[in-house]
C-alpha cells in the first residue's frame, strides 16, 4: 500500500491533569475521505488542530506527505501548509472582506501571481463549490449559512491542496442543505483527488461520502474502518452509535 498522507503515532494530548489523546495512531491515505466521530469531548476537533499545528502535542510524531512536522522545521511546515486547506465550522471568514478577498487570502502567498489572474482564480474556486458569480462581491455578513460553509471551502480548496480538513460541515445546515454540501464534498474529492480528513457527527454524511470512518474513544483512535465494518465492532459506544435510530434513519433503513 502507498504510504499515507498523514501518519500520527503515540500522540499525547493533556490539558492540565486532563489526558485527551494517550498513545493515539492514524492513517489517513491518499485519496480517502475519513470521517472522524467520537463522543463529545473525545477530542475530534484538538485532533484536527494538532495535525495542522494549532495544538502542539505532548508526546508524538506527525507526518504528512511524508514530512516530519513535529521536528520544529519551518521548510517543512511550509511545504505542507501549501498543501492542505482547512474548512472551520462557520466557515470562519473574514467578516470584513468580501467572499472573493476571503478566497484570495491565501492566493496572495503565491510568488508572482498577479492581482487580475488571483481574482479570476478566486472567481474559479468560488463557481467550484456551487456559488453564483454575485456571491463573490457579497460579505459573509450577506450569505446564508450554507452559502459561508461554501464560501469557506474555496477558500479551503484556493491553493489546489492535496488535503482538505473539514470540520463539522454540515452542522447547522438543514437536511437539504446538508445533503447538498455531502454532495459536493464527495463530488469535488472524487474530482480533485483530495485526501479529506472530515469531523463530524452528522451520520448522514458518513453514509453519503466517507470511504472509511475513525473512531475517537479511550483516548485513541479505537477502530478505522468502512461504514459496514462499524456495524460489527463490539464496543458499547461504537454500537450504539451504529445500530441507534439514527444510524438506521441515515442508512435509509426504518
Ligand atoms: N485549549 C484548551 N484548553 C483546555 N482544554 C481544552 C482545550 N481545547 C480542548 N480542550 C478540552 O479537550 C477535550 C476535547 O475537546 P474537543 O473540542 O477536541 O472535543 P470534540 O471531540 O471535538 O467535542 P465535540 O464533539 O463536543 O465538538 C474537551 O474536554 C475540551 O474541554
Amino acid at each position: 500500500m502507498e504510504d499515507p498522507v498523514i501518519r500520527l503515532r503515540g500522540i499525547r494530548n493533556q490539558f492540565g491533569s486532563q489526558v485527551v489523546h494517550d498513545d493515539l495512531d492514524l492513517d489517513v491515505q491518499r485519496g480517502e475521505i475519513l470521517g472522524v466521530v467520537g463522543g463529545s469531548g473525545t477530542g475530534k476537533s484538538v485532533l484536527m488542530k494538532t495535525i495542522i499545528g494549532l495544538q502542539t502535542p505532548r508526546a508524538g510524531k506527525i507526518e504528512v506527505l511524508g514530512h516530519d512536522l513535529t521536528g520544529g522545521d519551518p521548510a517543512a511546515r511550509a511545504v505542507v501548509e501549501d498543501n492542505w486547506g482547512v474548512m472551520f465550522q462557520d466557515g470562519a471568514l473574514f467578516s470584513s472582506l468580501t467572499v472573493r478577498e476571503n478566497v484570495e487570502v491565501p492566493l496572495k502567498r503565491v510568488p508572482g501571481l498577479a492581482p487580475e489572474a488571483r481574482r479570476a482564480l478566486a472567481d474559479l474556486k468560488i463557481a467550484m463549490v456551487g456559488l453564483g458569480p454575485e456571491a463573490g462581491g457579497k460579505y459573509p455578513s450577506e450569505l446564508s449559512g450554507g452559502m459561508r460553509k461554501r464560501a469557506g471551502l474555496a477558500r479551503a480548496l484556493a491553493l489546489d491542496p492535496e488535503i482538505v480538513f473539514l470540520d463539522e460541515p454540515t452542522a447547522g445546515l438543514d437536511p437539504i442543505g446538508a445533503a447538498e454540501f455531502d454532495r459536493l464534498i464527495h463530488g469535488l474529492s472524487r474530482a480533485l483527488g483530495l485526501t479529506v480528513f472530515l469531523v463530524t457527527h452528522d451520520l448522514d454524511t458518513l453514509y453519503a461520502v466517507c470511504d472509511r470512518v475513525a473512531v475517537l474513544a479511550e483516548r485513541r483512535v479505537l477502530v478505522t474502518g468502512t461504514i459496514e465494518e462499524m456495524a460489527r465492532v463490539d464496543h458499547p459506544w461504537v454500537h450504539d452509535y451504529f445500530h441507534g435510530p439514527r444510524a438506521r434513519a441515515a442508512q435509509g433503513g426504518a
